[in-house]
């Protein structure tokens, strides 16, 4: 009974501690004037139960003034400006704690890495891999899954199956990766199912990342128990680690035995996992295995839930937008009537075509697939932002579904999907739009996949418009379709049904 007593008034000390130390922080704060929840004022648990609603970029546009408050030390921030002071190349501002939890303790990868300048290391030394001269030279991989694509489509619309569209696109957004990657396709469009569970795997990796960065200093410790839990078929990261290790090793012996141990990487469609095994054995000081690991993980990972989340997005909205459908095809039909587009959408030919581009950056722009603030620490000696000062070590981040909606960037319809926006005549407005326009992040930090998602998307959308009808199959998803936010926004069932055009001239494959 004694040791009970104790044990709570050690309890109730630790809270009244706690309490004590917020109010102080929270009267000696410059930033204690800043809007938000009350409760976000006390703990980062109002932002951990809104995140795990999963519908936090809704909530984040509705709350949002230039700046708010989502956590004790948190702040979301509206304002262009804030832009490039946050992202811009140069600063100071890095990545807060909530990226620790997207790599395995004491491990190592591009997108989680906090230190400005290993970071910048390793980012020059994958650049050129990623740059889009290097992958143009994949086009032709990228036109292997698109047939398939097409054909399935065609056996599900003659078969009258309802098509799971987030699923599919996934599936082509996998196989072209692991085209790219590994050299051969994983084989999603080929069986249409989640081959080994990967797509499992990384839902549950995005679950555990989105929540468990909010309380980062518990990573070692939850990761270990994940792990145990998990068992035999591993923790999703685990998973795609294992897969990863083994292409690895295969791609190894296959160099040795063609005698092209430490030769420089060719600037062809050699596969990544080449090239970056070609990097470490030239110079395997800077570039170690890790890398080699780091880079060929992180694009199974970070490239096919947002290929596929923006390709459903984008076809979403033009369902949703028949008269932006109509325009499309029309200038595909346009295009393919002047001898300008051909049978395979040639990425250089679509790079012509205004409508489509405008559509690419409208889908992108109502729909980005990450959906919570960048979060990024302000640097030593404070900043400011949106005129206020931020203290050092406030963590501040700019939602860019936040960004996207600014009606003062994007006018009175930014809730609105309009490609004709982005064809404007009015060059101060585009320019503005487009600095606004982050959907791939920004800075030193912006994305290194965007070419590989650009020359997907490029070239799947205008293709399966003009080969396929679609309906939706579920009245509810006509108006508005349900996504889930765990940090990437995806679709939960974009059912459609499809039909062959009968008009089409492209081939089915
Ligand atoms: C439409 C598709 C994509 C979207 C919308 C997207 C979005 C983003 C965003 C917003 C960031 C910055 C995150 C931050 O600053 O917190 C990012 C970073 C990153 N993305 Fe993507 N991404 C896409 C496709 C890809 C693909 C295909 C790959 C790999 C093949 C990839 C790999 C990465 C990596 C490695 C980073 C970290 C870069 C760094 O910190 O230097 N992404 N992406």
């Amino acid at each position: 009974m004694l040791a009970l007593g104790i044990f709570l008034s050690g309890v109730g000390a630790l809270a009244l501690i706690y309490i004590v130390q917020r109010v102080i922080h929270f009267i000696l704060s410059p930033l204690r004037s800043v809007p938000g929840p009350f409760l976000a004022r006390c703990t980062d648990v109002w932002y951990l139960w809104q995140v795990r609603k999963g519908d936090w970029e809704v909530r984040n546009i509705e709350l949002h003034r230039p700046i708010i408050r989502y956590g004790p030390n948190r702040y979301s921030i509206a304002d262009p400006d804030a832009l490039g002071t946050i992202y811009g190349h140069g600063t100071r501002f890095a990545k807060s704690s909530w990226y620790d939890v997207w790599m395995t303790p004491g491990g190592w990868n591009l997108f989680a890495d906090r230190s400005i300048q290993r970071h910048a290391s390793a980012r020059r030394q994958l650049q050129s891999t990623y740059s889009m001269t290097s992958l143009v030279s994949y086009e032709p991989y990228v036109d292997q899954c698109a047939d398939i694509f097409s054909r399935r489509l065609a056996e599900m619309g003659e078969e009258g199956v309802a098509v799971n569209m987030g699923h599919w696109m996934q599936c082509y957004a996998f196989d072209v990766i692991g085209q790219i990657t590994y050299g051969e396709r994983i084989g999603f469009l080929d069986h249409g199912v989640d081959i080994g569970g990967m797509m499992r795997a990384i839902e549950s990796s995005l679950a555990y990342g989105t929540l468990m960065g909010i309380y980062a200093r518990f990573h070692r410790f939850a990761f270990a128990v994940m792990s145990f839990l998990a068992g035999k078929k591993g923790a999703g990261r685990e998973f795609i680690e294992r897969l990863s290790k083994s292409r690895i090793a295969e791609e190894q012996d296959k160099r040795k035995a063609a005698g092209l141990e430490g030769k420089q990487a060719g600037i062809g469609a050699e596969p990544f996992v080449s090239k970056f095994l070609a990097k470490y054995e030239r110079d395997p000081e800077t570039f170690s295995m890790a890398h080699v690991m780091a880079g060929c993980t992180a694009n199974m990972a970070a490239g096919s839930d947002t290929t596929g989340v923006t390709l459903s997005a984008i076809l979403y909205f033009l369902l949703k937008h028949p008269e932006c459908l109509r325009k499309l095809r029309e200038e595909i039909e346009e295009y393919r009537a002047k001898g300008l587009l051909s049978d395979s959408f040639a990425f250089k030919e679509t790079q012509q075509m205004p409508y489509l581009q405008a559509v690419f950056k409208e889908g992108l722009r109502m729909h980005p697939a990450t959906g919570l603030p960048m979060e990024r620490v302000v640097p030593e000696g404070g900043a400011t932002i949106c005129n206020r000062f931020f203290p050092e070590g406030t963590i501040v981040g700019i939602n860019s579904w936040v960004a996207h909606r600014n009606t003062e960037v994007f006018g009175a319809d930014a809730d609105e999907f309009r490609p004709e926006r982005w064809l404007t005549s009015d060059g101060d407005k585009l320019a503005a739009m487009s600095r606004q326009w982050i959907p791939f992040g920004m800075g030193s930090r912006t994305c290194i996949g965007r070419h590989i998602s650009t020359l997907e998307i490029n070239k799947l959308i205008p293709r399966v418009v003009h080969g396929f009808d679609f309906e939706h199959s579920s009245g509810d998803s006509r108006d508005k379709w349900s996504t889930l936010n765990c940090w990437f926004v995806k679709p939960q069932r974009f059912e459609v049904e499809v039909k062959a055009r009968k008009t089409t001239a492209v081939s089915q494959g």
